[in-house]
């Protein structure tokens, strides 16, 4: 079978039984492109699942509610240097006619000093979020204080920031969230005379905050909304008497006292509002009744925290109005200025409101200071300092971060004022990192109507125990706060066991409260944590299906490359049982043993050849055998029985088994061997050479035939059958290489072939005459032949391209592998 230098069959495909998982090429590699047809697209690399993208999916954090993120807005306004000094200037006048209040030896001094001083600002507005705060010459030489940058605020607004300014950037959102029922408040905080008041309530020319925001309410209510909506006016002040115990006055109600009850106000006048001016009248009424004095910072100096309340209610369907609990409040606190007892120079009366006033303006610094550590560290609990006033008390919702809140810091930017605003900015710029976390979702608030609490109900009924306990302290006349009380029960050395009790009671309270709400802020924490994994399962899962999702259309186009396959393999098997038939068809046909050999061999799969091809080859190798056995017909004459042969025995067995199969085949081949030419040189050479033959001096060249050897035994007969016709001859032989004829004086027989030898027949030897000639005769000794056959050796090296005369024609043929026959033409 021949395989060798076969094209590859393209219709067979080289399976390696059950190949390695890894190994195995996928079936696009290897197929034939015409089976991707089929495919719809071509199947994409599926990625690998998407774990770690999923674990570092950033969850979105609990939203509590709608301004659950948002912190609290800390605005600061700078009071114009001017003005400042104009006022410590009219105040010095004053004083100097008036003399209200005892002088002070330290301050009176103090205060022209100060006045010719340069107009040097200790602040200076960075942008609109920061500022800073230097210190005076004298104070950076001395103590080495530095200046410090405080940020973060909401809004700055500099000295030459107008009121309305003012107001669209701090007050109106908050006058927004009334408007759609959300609750809020503001409150000014900072120094005496820095301009809490001013920007609060403004004047006559340059109205307020208050003063504006009524004017949006009242203006703006179209007539619609006017007839679902009320707007209710309530305004008070919480005061000190004689700077001991704290006291509510209703401003509205020609200064009545109130009393509170849990944050709400109990008693206090509610005036609806109709329009602008009406509420306009109704503020400048209850300032007129605010208890303000003159003190050296400030002319007009607030000696109370001044609440106003804008209740916005909306009515009953039936277009009565309801029970409070469908309102919402905007609260405004303008807080007396905390003073500094060597600037005001504060004696008597107005030194106990001095501590009243700081002391409120602490409590409330304090209580923010609680929620803003309770804010960073929730495990810490909240203080309940908002207890140690009336004015906290009250503002508890907000100071405990449930309801929206802004503050507005007010400061003198004169350098004598650095002391004030440095303390201020200090205590105050941290409250901006407050957030609101728990604010109520409702937009209607109830805002006398503590919101629902989260605490079980036994510290619900505890605390309300306390608050019995308070509230008979309060109707017993008491109205300090338990501080107070304490240093006044301390200054008087009493034991006011009622009063420990309670405090007991009320320490007992926090610390369960705090368990409380410890257990809660656990819970809650729980709670987060479990939405969480509540979302990353959702991304998990959702990751999960859009793998799937991959892996399903990837089945499917394997599904259709499988089908396709499938149709491949039935065609092929169907081809195969085809060309098995051909095989078999041509096999019976096929009288040639190669091809019957063949025919045995079955073809392996990953084979190239295919029978088509062994075919081919056979009917090639066939028609030249066919070619070369014309060929050899029609030289060799000598096959008739004209001619002697002469065999030499030195032919190689296999050759000689060749011929032998051959010529018992009946197939009279001759096999060509190196220096052997082919039928077409031959013939061309024979035409050539005849050609060329009368300028061989006319001498006819002898023809030394080649024959097919054959064995002994047909030697011997051919040999007896032309033993009568052997006579002398004469060799001619052709050199090719350098075309020239070689005379018989220069045969390369010359030394063993001579011009006239003689043959003798009786015996099957050859023999040499005088070096010349030889003869065939009895007498020889078959040595002879020996050396003859050594010389034609010897003739076939140093002539490769010799050429001998066969028949008619001249072919070059090896002499060794000959039989010659040596005759005449
Ligand atoms: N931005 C300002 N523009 C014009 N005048 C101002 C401004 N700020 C304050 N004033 C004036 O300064 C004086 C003191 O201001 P205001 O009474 O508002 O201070 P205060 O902070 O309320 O002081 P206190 O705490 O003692 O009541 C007032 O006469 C006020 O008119």
């Amino acid at each position: 079978m021949e395989t060798k230098g076969s094209s590859p069959c393209p219709y067979t495909a080289a399976v390696r039984r059950n190949p390695h998982r890894k190994a195995r090429a996928t079936p696009f590699s290897t197929a034939p492109v015409s089976l991707l047809q089929p495919s719809a697209s071509p199947p994409q690399n599926i990625p690998s699942f998407p774990i770690e993208e999923i674990l570092s999916m950033e969850v979105p954090e609990k939203k509590l509610t709608e301004a659950s993120s948002e912190n609290l807005k800390v605005f600061m306004r700078i009071r114009t240097l001017n003005i400042q000094r104009e006022t410590l200037k009219k105040v010095s006048e004053m004083k100097k006619t008036k003399n209200t209040w005892p002088k002070n030896p330290k301050s009176t001094n103090a205060l022209p000093k100060k006045l010719k001083k340069s107009n040097e600002v200790c602040v200076t507005v960075n942008d609109a979020h920061s500022v800073t705060v230097s210190p005076p010459q004298s104070l950076q030489d001395g103590k080495r204080i530095k200046s410090e940058v405080y940020q973060g605020f909401s809004q700055v607004f500099s000295s030459e920031a107008s009121q309305r300014e003012v107001y669209e950037k701090m007050v109106s959102p908050l006058v927004e969230d009334l408007l759609n029922g959300r609750s809020g408040m503001l409150a000014a905080l900072g120094p005496s005379g820095s301009g809490k008041t001013h920007t609060i309530f403004g004047c006559g020319r340059d109205p307020g905050m208050v003063p504006l925001a009524l004017g949006r309410i009242l203006s703006q209510e179209d007539n619609k909304m006017q007839s679902q909506r009320i707007f209710y006016l309530s305004m008070f002040e919480i005061s000190s008497e004689k700077g001991k115990s704290e006291k509510i006055f209703d401003l509205l109600k020609d200064g009545a006292d109130l009393f509170i009850h849990q944050s709400s106000i109990k008693g206090m006048r509610e005036a609806i509002l109709y329009d602008p001016l009406q509420a306009e009248s109704l503020i400048a009424s209850g300032l007129l009744k605010r208890a303000t004095a003159m003190t050296n910072s400030n002319n007009q100096s607030s000696r109370s925290q001044c609440i106003i309340n804008i209740r916005c209610e909306y009515k009953e369907v039936n277009g009565e109005v309801g029970d409070n609990s469908n309102s919402a409040v905007l609260t405004i606190v303008d807080l007396a200025g905390a003073e500094r007892e060597k600037k005001t120079g504060n004696q008597g009366i107005r030194l106990l409101e001095s501590n009243f006033i700081n002391n409120t303006s602490m409590v409330f610094g304090l209580c923010l200071r609680s929620l803003l550590e309770h804010q960073k560290n929730p495990r810490k609990p909240m203080r309940k300092h908002f207890q140690n006033s009336l004015l906290t008390r009250y503002l508890r919702d907000y100071l405990e971060g449930k309801k929206r809140m802004a503050l507005l810091l007010t400061v003198r930017p004169g350098e004598e004022d650095y002391l004030d605003t440095s303390f201020l900015l200090r205590q105050a710029s941290p409250y901006t990192k407050i957030k609101f976390d728990i604010i109520e979702e409702h937009g209607i608030l109830n805002h006398n109507k503590r919101p629902v609490q989260r605490t079980p109900s036994y510290v619900q009924l505890k605390r309300m125990k306390l608050s019995k306990n308070e509230d008979s302290e309060i109707n017993q006349g008491s109205d300090e706060c338990p501080q107070l009380l304490n240093k006044e029960a301390a200054a008087k050395g009493m034991k006011d066991v009622s009063l420990t009790d309670a405090r007991v009671q009320s320490e007992e309270i926090i610390s369960i409260e705090a368990n409380v709400g410890n257990i809660l802020r656990v819970d809650q924490v729980e709670l987060e944590r479990k939405e969480r994994n509540h979302h990353i399962l959702q991304n998990f899962g959702k990751a999960l299906w859009k793998v799937l999702k991959e892996y399903k259309k990837k089945l499917e186009v394997a599904e259709n490359e499988i089908c396709t396959l499938r149709n491949c393999l039935t065609s092929e098997k169907s081809r195969s049982a085809e060309l098995e038939n051909q095989l078999r068809d041509w096999q019976s046909n096929c009288c040639c043993r190669e091809g019957k050999k063949s025919l045995d061999c079955e073809v392996a799969e990953n084979e190239t050849c295919t029978p088509r091809d062994h075919i081919t080859n056979e009917k090639t190798r066939f028609s030249k055998l066919e070619y070369e056995l014309r060929d050899w017909r029609s030289n060799c004459s000598s096959r008739k029985g004209i001619l002697s042969e002469v065999s030499f025995r030195e032919v190689d067995e296999f050759e000689r088994k060749d011929l032998e199969d051959h010529q018992s085949n009946d197939y009279n081949k001759v096999e060509s061997s190196t220096g052997d030419a082919t039928a077409a040189e031959d013939q061309e050479n024979t035409n050539e050479l005849n050609a060329a033959s009368p300028q061989w001096n006319g001498k006819e060249p002898a023809v030394l035939s080649g024959s097919c050897s054959s064995t002994d035994q047909e030697y011997r007969r051919k040999e007896e059958s032309f033993v009568s016709k052997l006579s002398t001859f004469q060799v001619t032989f052709v050199d090719r290489d350098m075309d020239t004829l070689l005379e018989e004086d220069h045969s390369p027989f010359d030394s063993v072939l001579p011009e006239c030898c003689t043959i003798s027949t009786a015996k099957s030897s050859l023999s040499f005459e005088n070096n010349s000639s030889f003869l065939v005769g009895e007498d020889q000794t078959e040595n002879k032949e020996d050396k003859l056959v050594t010389k034609i050796m010897e003739l076939n090296n140093s002539h490769p391209n010799l050429y001998f005369q066969v028949g008619k024609n001249w072919v070059r043929k090896k002499l060794i592998r000959l039989n010659c026959k040596l005759t005449r033409s």
